[in-house]
Formats: structure tokens, sequence, C-alpha cells
């Protein structure tokens, strides 16, 4: 029997009218939430990414700042613009888009946003709370694999739980969540040992690193949930193609549930960014959130 698809485009198209409720109401109390995006340098697919968070965040009615700067903005001078944002009353969420240009150290410029204000969940003390179970903001697309996961199956409880992939914006925050809902949890990496292996012990597998088709069918223990995150334009044929890390194919025949690339997790980090604009402005206006903590 093949995996049946987690569909991250309709899971997101769910949150959006979710959101678009949820910021009518807000307009209604005086209180539209704004998001501020900021874009530095040309990289094309950023520039895609961030055309997508304005486009969006219009549509759900959100209050849309967008500051676009040369590369050859300096550090100084972004970080001004941040602290002119965190000054904002209008401003309820600040995202600056990265990879950000060489000369510009984007942990410096993620610790200057105001943690209130950080929709990217990036800021220590965002990353703090998470691993202390408090309240905080959790970055977009650990948010969204785990809705997409708890879509599949609500109680992890006891699950064994495998993520491949150790960066700070994935696989480490989405470890701090599956640990909150009791799972058993491997952080694999490239170092890990028999990393086939260790993939094939996952109730839940992840795969974040990057790496075109890495995971193999059978590197999957038969009915396992299946999240790719990986984003890989590779040349197939002599054609572009966007491929994950995991082999879908040979995924499809043995996995439970599996995301596909395009249309999986994609789509959720964005609208996760936008639920996590409407929580700052809960926060910051002292209004109740309309979303449950994940
Ligand atoms: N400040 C941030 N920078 C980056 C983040 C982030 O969360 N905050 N994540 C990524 C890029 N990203 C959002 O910014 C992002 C990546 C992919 C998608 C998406 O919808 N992907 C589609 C495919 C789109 C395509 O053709 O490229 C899909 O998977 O279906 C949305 C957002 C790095 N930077």
């Amino acid at each position: 029997m093949g995996a049946s698809l987690i569909d991250g485009t309709a899971a997101a198209a769910q949150l959006h009218a979710e959101l678009r409720v949820a910021v009518q109401d807000l307009t209604e109390r005086g209180a539209t939430p704004g998001l501020a995006v900021v874009l530095v340098g040309k990289d094309p697919a950023s520039s895609v990414y961030v055309r997508n968070k304005i486009r969006k965040s219009v549509d759900a009615g959100f209050r849309s700042f967008h500051h676009e700067l040369p590369t050859s903005t300096s550090e100084s001078d972004l970080l001004s613009l941040i602290a002119r944002l965190n000054a904002a009353p209008d401003v309820d969420g600040i995202l600056v888009q990265l990879p950000l240009p060489d000369h510009i150290d984007a942990r410096k410029v993620t610790a200057a946003i105001d943690p209130a204000k950080d929709v990217d969940g990036f800021h220590p003390v965002n990353v703090g709370s998470l691993s202390l179970g408090a309240p905080a903001l959790i970055p977009c697309t650990p948010l969204g694999c785990m809705l997409l996961i708890k879509s599949v199956r609500k109680d992890l409880a006891g699950a064994s739980a495998v993520i491949v992939g150790r960066s700070n914006i994935v696989g480490k925050p989405l470890t701090q969540l599956l640990l909150r809902e009791d799972c058993t949890i491997t952080l694999a990496h490239s170092k890990t040992d028999d990393l086939p292996l260790v993939c094939r012990s996952a109730d839940v597998l992840v795969a974040a690193v990057g790496r075109p088709g890495l995971i193999r069918g059978d590197w999957i223990k038969p009915g396992a949930i299946v999240i790719d995150v990986g984003i890989n334009r590779i040349e197939r044929e002599g054609r572009q193609q966007l491929v994950g890390d995991v082999d879908f194919d040979a995924a499809q025949q043995v996995a439970g549930a599996l995301t596909p690339v395009p249309g999986g997790v994609g789509p959720m980090t964005i609208a996760c960014l936008l639920r996590n604009t409407v929580e700052a402005a809960c926060r910051r206006r002292g209004v109740g959130s309309p979303f449950a903590t994940c």
C-alpha cells in the first residue's frame, strides 16, 4: 500500500483562511497586525520567498512594510533600520530574510530584533524560552512540520522521532517541539554512525539536510511519518527540478504518510510566519491568541 500524501499546500490554505478571520477580528478592535519584511541583496530564491510573504500577508489583511536594501548595505545601517522597526508601534513582527550577504553578521542582526517582534523565532530569548518549555515565538519551518505531523498523528507520546540535520533553524527547534510531545528524539547529522539504521528506527522521520534524495526507501520504517524539509534545485534530464532530501518514489512504497516537495513543508513556513505575527500582535496588545500552542 502506498503512503498517504500530507498536503502542505492545502494545510497552509486552511491556516490562511483562519488567519484572515483572526486578522479581521483584530482589525475590528483597532489592532491590525503589522509585519515588516527586510530583504538585503538580490538572492533570487530569497526575492521569491519575500514576495510571497508580502503577498500572503496583504491577502490576509495585515499591514505590510517592505524594506528592500542593496547588497552593499552596511551592518550598522541594517541595525539602525531594525532599531526603528523595534520602536514602531504599528509593527508587530519583524523578519530579516536569510541568508544575509557575507559582510553582515546574521547572529548580531537576529539578536537586535525585539524578541516580542521576532516572528522568525531566531532571537536567543525565543530559542531559550522554547528549550525551557516557556511561551515563545517558534521558528516557522519547525512549527509547520509539527502542524503537519499532528495532522496525521495527534498523540505522539512514546514515538521514536529521528531528525536528520542539526541546524538552528530546523533541527534544533524541532527537537524541542517533539520533546514537548513526549517523543524520544535522535538528532542525527553528517557524523552519525550508520545513519540508515538510525533512520529505520523512526516512527517520525524528518529530513532537513539539503542533500537531494539522501533518504532512501530502505532507510524508512514501514508505516512511518516522513517529513521532507529539503528544497534542492537539481538538473535532471536537461531540466531544472525541485526535489527534497527524501527519494520520494521509493519512500511512497514504504512510509505511512509523506510530505511532497514542492507542496509540503514549504507553504507551511509562510503560513506559520503569519500565524506568529498574529500571535505577536495579540501578546503585544494583551489580547488572547486565537491559536492553540503547538
Ligand atoms: N528569515 C528567514 N529566512 C529564511 C527562512 C525563514 O523561515 N526565515 N526559511 C528559508 C526560506 N523560506 C522562507 O523564508 C521558504 C522556503 C521555501 C518556501 C516554499 O514555499 N517552498 C515551496 C517551493 C518554492 C520554490 O519553488 O522555491 C515548496 O516547498 O513547496 C517558503 C519559504 C530560508 N530563509
